[in-house]
């Protein structure tokens, strides 16, 4: 992804005339992750016209845009985050589509056009499924597949946006458009190719995908994967049985079993490391500058931040002592919405992009498996919360089976690797606390409970992998085991 405004077709003087629209418009997106800064500027990254906007219909125009706001700079990287935008541009907005409308362009070559969501107009979704059928560059886009993808699918853009925003082809194909680009493979469609040339099968396989640029700068901009019609997310799973009065074991042990799936081929397929002392150092220290990072954020962290700290501090010591762990490359942001359990009963996990907020370099590194353990421990745990009264017993149940799940189909049990469990669990409660204050302020009171619980000594913490009680008939466990 060149940082030279690389054009195709489209004038670089777009920019300036679209830039008001933007302005309103970015910030308000649930996938804009500057939220609370102005916005200074925005920066052309590349303007692709995927149909001419000259055309007498509507005309489509892919955008890399950089969005300038205050914040630290750094020598390595240009200043501000880079987003794919997707355009559509027409003389009069059809009623149907108001909703997409972004503006009303007043000046420079667009100045009397309408400018609106272009995912959100099923001709222009289906435009870009074309590309994607046909293998090739357009200017700096590149388009590549797989296998052959029918034609003829009728889009839906999926309402429940996230990070990202998500097409559906026909009920069969699913694509993915990230929203903030990064330079370099996205794990998201790296893991994935993986497992599917290793064979896994709890992972839908890409079947085409396009990116910006080429070579180690190359961005990856969408993945395009087979759809599971009428699978349901465990966070869906997992609130019905709470509020059925529902035990959640058997899901929670079949969870386990796929996750260690997944792990044992992604530890065959990608290099594994050993973290030793100074790596293992280097997480807690991390650990800990992301503790600091979250308070600053979010002050109400601050008198537990000795309690959370010492999980982290735990890690270190082991590490000082001579305890190593081994890493492989992991999801990175599990939890239950990101397991989908299909009709048939199986349990598939997608979105391997990992923490969108950290750098793509970091989410790449290869990391102690646990910490994906960890993710979907946290997960039982909000379940249970956002169930009036509070279920603690019913997230240690599925706590107890996840892992037992994990450790027969994998041989290693993730309760055996406990300080590191805790450190992971701790480091995801914090990033919680940050997502939900800045997303969902609503929610926050889910994982500032858990922080509370975590800042506590592991005994005295009942939900903790470490006490007594979720770890029952297993008490003389101390120190992690070394790999
Ligand atoms: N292969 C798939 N089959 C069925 N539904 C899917 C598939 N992939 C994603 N989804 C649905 O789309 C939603 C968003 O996908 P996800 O990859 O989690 O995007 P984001 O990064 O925006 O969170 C998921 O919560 C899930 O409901
Ligand atoms: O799905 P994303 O990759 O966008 O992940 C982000 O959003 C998640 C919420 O949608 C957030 O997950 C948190 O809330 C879930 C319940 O809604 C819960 O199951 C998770 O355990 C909890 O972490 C995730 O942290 C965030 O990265």
């Amino acid at each position: 992804m060149s940082e030279t405004a690389s054009t195709a077709r489209a004038p670089v003087a777009l920019l300036p005339s679209l830039a008001p629209l933007l302005h309103e418009w970015l910030p308000r997106r649930r996938w804009f992750a500057g939220k609370g800064k102005p916005v200074t500027g925005f920066a052309l990254v590349s303007a692709t016209e995927l149909l001419p906007l000259s055309a007498a219909g509507p005309g489509l125009l892919h955008l890399l845009v950089r969005v300038q706001q205050p914040g630290p700079v750094t020598s390595s990287a240009p200043p501000g985050d880079c987003y794919q935008l997707l355009l559509g541009v027409c003389d009069t907005l059809p009623p149907r589509l108001s909703p997409a409308l972004i503006g009303h362009v007043t000046r420079g070559p667009l100045a009397g056009r309408t400018v609106y969501e272009a995912l959100q107009d099923p001709r222009l979704a289906a435009l870009l499924l074309e590309r994607l059928r046909s293998p090739g560059a357009i200017g700096p886009l590149s388009f590549h597949r797989t296998v052959a993808v029918p034609d003829g699918l009728t889009p839906r853009v999926l309402d429940a946006e996230q990070s990202n925003t998500s097409l559906v082809y026909g009920d069969a194909y699913i694509l993915k458009i990230f929203r903030r680009i990064h330079p370099g493979a996205n794990p998201d469609l790296e893991l994935p190719l993986a497992l599917a040339r290793a064979g896994c099968a709890r992972v839908p396989a890409p079947v085409a995908w396009f990116e910006a640029g080429t070579g180690p700068d190359g961005a990856t901009l969408g993945v395009l994967q087979p759809y599971l019609r009428g699978s349901r997310d465990g966070w869906r799973l997992a609130l019905d049985a709470l509020a059925g009065g529902r035990d959640f074991v058997p899901e929670a042990h079949a969870l386990g079993r796929a996750t260690a799936e997944v792990h044992t081929a992604l530890a065959r397929a990608l290099p594994t490391v050993t973290l030793a002392r100074r790596q293992a150092r280097d997480l807690a220290v991390a650990m800990s500058r992301r503790l600091d990072a979250a308070t600053q954020a979010v002050p109400a962290l601050m008198p537990y931040v000795p309690g959370l700290r010492a999980a982290f501090e735990t890690v270190a010591a082991l590490a000082e002592g001579g305890s190593t762990w081994r890493a492989q490359r992991v999801h990175g942001d599990l939890h239950l919405g990101q397991a989908l359990r299909t009709p048939d009963g199986e349990w598939a996990v997608i979105d391997f992009e990992g923490e969108p907020s950290k750098p793509l370099a970091e989410r790449r590194r290869p990391q102690p498996a646990v910490r994906d353990v960890a993710g979907i421990l946290r997960s039982f745990d909000y379940a249970a919360h956002s169930h009036h009264p509070w279920h603690p017993e019913w997230a240690e149940r599925c706590r107890d089976a996840y892992c037992s799940g994990y450790a027969e189909a994998s041989g290693r049990d993730p309760r055996d690797e406990q300080a590191l469990l805790r450190a992971y669990e701790t480091d995801k409660a914090v990033y919680e606390v940050v997502y939900e204050a800045r997303h969902r302020p609503d929610w926050l009171r889910v994982p500032m409970a858990a922080v509370r619980r975590l800042a506590s000594p592991p005994g005295a913490d009942p939900a903790s992998p470490l006490s007594g009680r979720a770890l029952s008939g297993r008490p003389g466990l101390s120190p992690d085991r070394r790999s």
